[in-house]
Protein backbone atom coordinates (compact mmCIF):
# COMPACT_ATOMS: atom_id res chain seq x y z
CA UNK A 1 0.00 0.00 0.00
CA UNK A 2 1.48 3.35 -0.82
CA UNK A 3 1.19 5.92 1.80
CA UNK A 4 0.14 9.18 -0.05
CA UNK A 5 0.87 12.28 1.41
CA UNK A 6 -2.94 12.50 2.80
CA UNK A 7 -2.75 9.29 3.89
CA UNK A 8 -0.08 10.79 6.27
CA UNK A 9 -1.59 14.06 7.50
CA UNK A 10 -5.18 11.62 8.67
CA UNK A 11 -3.02 9.37 10.44
CA UNK A 12 -3.68 11.39 13.69
CA UNK A 13 -6.57 10.97 14.08
CA UNK A 14 -6.98 7.21 13.00
CA UNK A 15 -4.18 6.59 16.07
CA UNK A 16 -6.32 8.77 18.25
CA UNK A 17 -9.49 6.59 17.56
CA UNK A 18 -7.71 3.62 17.72
CA UNK A 19 -6.66 4.35 21.16
CA UNK A 20 -10.07 5.30 22.08
CA UNK A 21 -11.17 2.07 20.78
CA UNK A 22 -8.54 0.37 22.77
CA UNK A 23 -9.70 1.99 26.18
CA UNK A 24 -13.21 1.61 25.38
CA UNK A 25 -12.89 -1.94 24.79
CA UNK A 26 -10.81 -2.03 28.59
CA UNK A 27 -14.16 -0.21 29.89
CA UNK A 28 -16.57 -1.88 28.85
CA UNK A 29 -14.29 -5.29 29.92
CA UNK A 30 -14.14 -3.58 33.65
CA UNK A 31 -17.94 -3.92 33.68
CA UNK A 32 -17.88 -7.82 32.90
CA UNK A 33 -14.81 -8.95 35.16
CA UNK A 34 -16.41 -11.40 37.19
CA UNK A 35 -15.00 -9.79 40.71
CA UNK A 36 -15.97 -12.12 43.23
CA UNK A 37 -13.01 -14.09 43.95
CA UNK A 38 -10.47 -10.36 44.25
CA UNK A 39 -11.39 -10.63 47.91
CA UNK A 40 -9.89 -14.44 48.14
CA UNK A 41 -6.87 -12.72 46.09
CA UNK A 42 -6.12 -10.13 48.42
CA UNK A 43 -6.59 -12.87 51.32
CA UNK A 44 -4.26 -15.44 49.74
CA UNK A 45 -1.86 -12.43 48.72
CA UNK A 46 -1.51 -11.93 52.48
CA UNK A 47 -0.87 -15.44 53.83
CA UNK A 48 1.36 -16.50 50.84
CA UNK A 49 5.25 -16.77 52.21
CA UNK A 50 5.90 -16.21 49.02
CA UNK A 51 4.22 -15.26 46.03
CA UNK A 52 4.71 -16.66 42.43
CA UNK A 53 3.39 -14.78 39.11
CA UNK A 54 3.46 -16.76 35.49
CA UNK A 55 1.95 -15.96 32.32
CA UNK A 56 3.40 -16.22 29.03
CA UNK A 57 4.76 -13.58 26.16
CA UNK A 58 2.34 -10.13 25.84
CA UNK A 59 0.36 -11.76 28.95
CA UNK A 60 3.83 -12.28 30.57
CA UNK A 61 5.19 -8.44 30.26
CA UNK A 62 2.09 -7.64 32.07
CA UNK A 63 2.49 -9.94 34.75
CA UNK A 64 5.99 -9.00 34.97
CA UNK A 65 5.01 -5.36 35.76
CA UNK A 66 2.34 -6.68 38.23
CA UNK A 67 5.58 -8.57 39.83
CA UNK A 68 7.24 -5.41 40.18
CA UNK A 69 4.51 -3.32 42.08
CA UNK A 70 3.92 -6.20 44.69
CA UNK A 71 7.86 -6.23 45.27
CA UNK A 72 7.65 -2.31 45.87
CA UNK A 73 4.86 -3.54 48.86
CA UNK A 74 7.89 -5.49 49.83
CA UNK A 75 6.41 -8.35 49.11
CA UNK A 76 8.58 -11.69 49.01
CA UNK A 77 7.72 -12.06 44.78
CA UNK A 78 9.06 -14.02 42.38
CA UNK A 79 8.34 -14.35 38.58
CA UNK A 80 8.35 -17.85 37.16
CA UNK A 81 11.20 -18.54 34.68
CA UNK A 82 13.93 -16.12 36.07
CA UNK A 83 17.19 -17.72 36.99
CA UNK A 84 16.86 -16.22 40.39
CA UNK A 85 13.26 -17.32 40.62
CA UNK A 86 13.43 -20.33 43.62
CA UNK A 87 11.28 -23.30 44.50
CA UNK A 88 7.68 -22.89 45.09
CA UNK A 89 6.53 -25.00 48.19
CA UNK A 90 3.83 -25.38 50.45
CA UNK A 91 2.22 -22.01 51.88
CA UNK A 92 3.31 -20.17 48.60
CA UNK A 93 0.95 -18.75 46.39
CA UNK A 94 0.95 -19.48 42.59
CA UNK A 95 -0.47 -16.29 40.62
CA UNK A 96 -1.46 -16.85 36.76
CA UNK A 97 -2.41 -15.55 33.90
CA UNK A 98 -3.46 -17.29 30.80
CA UNK A 99 -5.89 -15.71 28.08
CA UNK A 100 -6.81 -19.40 26.61
CA UNK A 101 -6.07 -21.17 29.52
CA UNK A 102 -4.28 -24.11 27.82
CA UNK A 103 -0.67 -22.57 27.49
CA UNK A 104 1.70 -25.75 28.69
CA UNK A 105 4.31 -23.99 30.87
CA UNK A 106 1.17 -22.33 32.93
CA UNK A 107 -0.73 -25.22 33.25
CA UNK A 108 2.52 -27.17 34.49
CA UNK A 109 3.45 -24.27 36.81
CA UNK A 110 0.09 -24.25 38.52
CA UNK A 111 0.21 -28.23 38.63
CA UNK A 112 3.67 -28.32 40.24
CA UNK A 113 2.90 -25.58 42.94
CA UNK A 114 -0.93 -27.65 43.48
CA UNK A 115 1.91 -31.20 43.94
CA UNK A 116 3.67 -29.04 46.80
CA UNK A 117 0.55 -28.12 48.35
CA UNK A 118 0.74 -23.92 47.53
CA UNK A 119 -2.11 -22.28 46.22
CA UNK A 120 -3.24 -21.36 42.94
CA UNK A 121 -5.05 -18.38 41.46
CA UNK A 122 -5.42 -17.94 38.10
CA UNK A 123 -6.85 -15.39 35.77
CA UNK A 124 -8.30 -16.69 32.19
CA UNK A 125 -10.69 -15.77 29.78
CA UNK A 126 -12.01 -19.49 30.09
CA UNK A 127 -14.08 -20.74 33.10
CA UNK A 128 -13.62 -24.30 31.89
CA UNK A 129 -10.13 -24.34 30.61
CA UNK A 130 -7.51 -26.81 31.87
CA UNK A 131 -6.00 -23.59 34.14
CA UNK A 132 -9.28 -22.37 35.87
CA UNK A 133 -9.94 -26.11 36.42
CA UNK A 134 -6.57 -26.75 38.49
CA UNK A 135 -7.47 -23.10 40.37
CA UNK A 136 -8.09 -23.26 44.10
CA UNK A 137 -9.61 -19.70 43.00
CA UNK A 138 -10.35 -18.48 39.30
CA UNK A 139 -10.94 -15.12 37.94
CA UNK A 140 -13.00 -14.95 34.88
CA UNK A 141 -11.56 -12.19 32.93
CA UNK A 142 -14.26 -12.14 29.84
CA UNK A 143 -11.70 -11.05 27.59
CA UNK A 144 -11.50 -12.14 23.50
CA UNK A 145 -8.85 -15.05 23.40
CA UNK A 146 -5.51 -14.81 21.66
CA UNK A 147 -7.83 -17.23 18.51
CA UNK A 148 -10.93 -15.98 19.05
CA UNK A 149 -11.79 -13.62 16.22
CA UNK A 150 -15.15 -12.73 17.61
CA UNK A 151 -15.04 -8.71 16.74
CA UNK A 152 -18.00 -7.98 19.34
CA UNK A 153 -15.33 -8.99 22.25
CA UNK A 154 -12.92 -6.94 20.41
CA UNK A 155 -11.43 -5.62 17.79
CA UNK A 156 -7.97 -5.52 18.28
CA UNK A 157 -5.80 -8.29 17.37
CA UNK A 158 -5.20 -11.25 19.05
CA UNK A 159 -5.50 -11.32 23.12
CA UNK A 160 -4.32 -8.08 23.11
CA UNK A 161 -7.50 -6.81 24.99
CA UNK A 162 -7.11 -9.82 27.55
CA UNK A 163 -3.25 -8.75 28.11
CA UNK A 164 -4.11 -5.17 28.79
CA UNK A 165 -6.66 -6.50 31.63
CA UNK A 166 -3.62 -8.33 33.05
CA UNK A 167 -1.78 -5.35 33.84
CA UNK A 168 -4.70 -2.87 34.63
CA UNK A 169 -6.33 -5.62 37.15
CA UNK A 170 -2.76 -6.07 38.25
CA UNK A 171 -2.93 -2.32 38.84
CA UNK A 172 -6.04 -2.09 40.58
CA UNK A 173 -5.44 -5.10 42.88
CA UNK A 174 -2.02 -2.91 43.65
CA UNK A 175 -4.09 0.09 44.83
CA UNK A 176 -6.12 -1.77 47.40
CA UNK A 177 -3.36 -3.81 48.89
CA UNK A 178 -1.02 -0.07 48.69
CA UNK A 179 -4.45 1.38 50.49
CA UNK A 180 -3.97 -1.88 53.00
CA UNK A 181 -0.56 -1.14 53.48
CA UNK A 182 -0.69 2.56 54.26
CA UNK A 183 2.92 3.56 53.48
CA UNK A 184 3.46 6.49 51.64
CA UNK A 185 4.58 6.52 47.84
CA UNK A 186 8.31 7.66 49.33
CA UNK A 187 8.20 4.70 51.17
CA UNK A 188 7.49 1.96 48.31
CA UNK A 189 10.08 3.94 45.96
CA UNK A 190 12.60 3.07 48.33
CA UNK A 191 12.69 -0.73 47.33
CA UNK A 192 12.48 0.62 43.67
CA UNK A 193 16.20 -1.06 41.72
CA UNK A 194 18.66 1.86 42.50
CA UNK A 195 20.98 0.00 39.43
CA UNK A 196 18.72 -0.30 36.38
O1 LIG B 1 -2.46 -15.75 27.37
P1 LIG B 1 -2.15 -17.09 26.76
O2 LIG B 1 -3.30 -17.72 26.08
O3 LIG B 1 -1.53 -18.01 27.80
O4 LIG B 1 -1.07 -16.86 25.65
C1 LIG B 1 0.20 -16.43 26.02
C2 LIG B 1 0.82 -15.49 25.04
O5 LIG B 1 1.04 -16.08 23.79
C3 LIG B 1 1.09 -15.08 22.78
O6 LIG B 1 0.12 -15.37 21.80
C4 LIG B 1 2.41 -15.07 22.09
O7 LIG B 1 3.43 -14.78 22.95
C5 LIG B 1 0.76 -13.76 23.48
O8 LIG B 1 0.03 -12.89 22.72
C6 LIG B 1 0.05 -14.24 24.72
O9 LIG B 1 0.10 -13.29 25.72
Amino acid sequence: MELTNQYIQETATAIKANLIQVLQENTVLAEKIDYSNFGELIKNIYEASAIFLIASGRSGFAMRSVTMRLMHLGLKVFFVGETTTPAIKSGDLLWAASGSGTTGTIVKAAEKAKQVGARVITMTTNASSTLAEIADVHILIPAAEKEDHNEAKSTQYAGSLFEQSVLLVGDAVFMELWKLDGSPAEELWKRHANIE
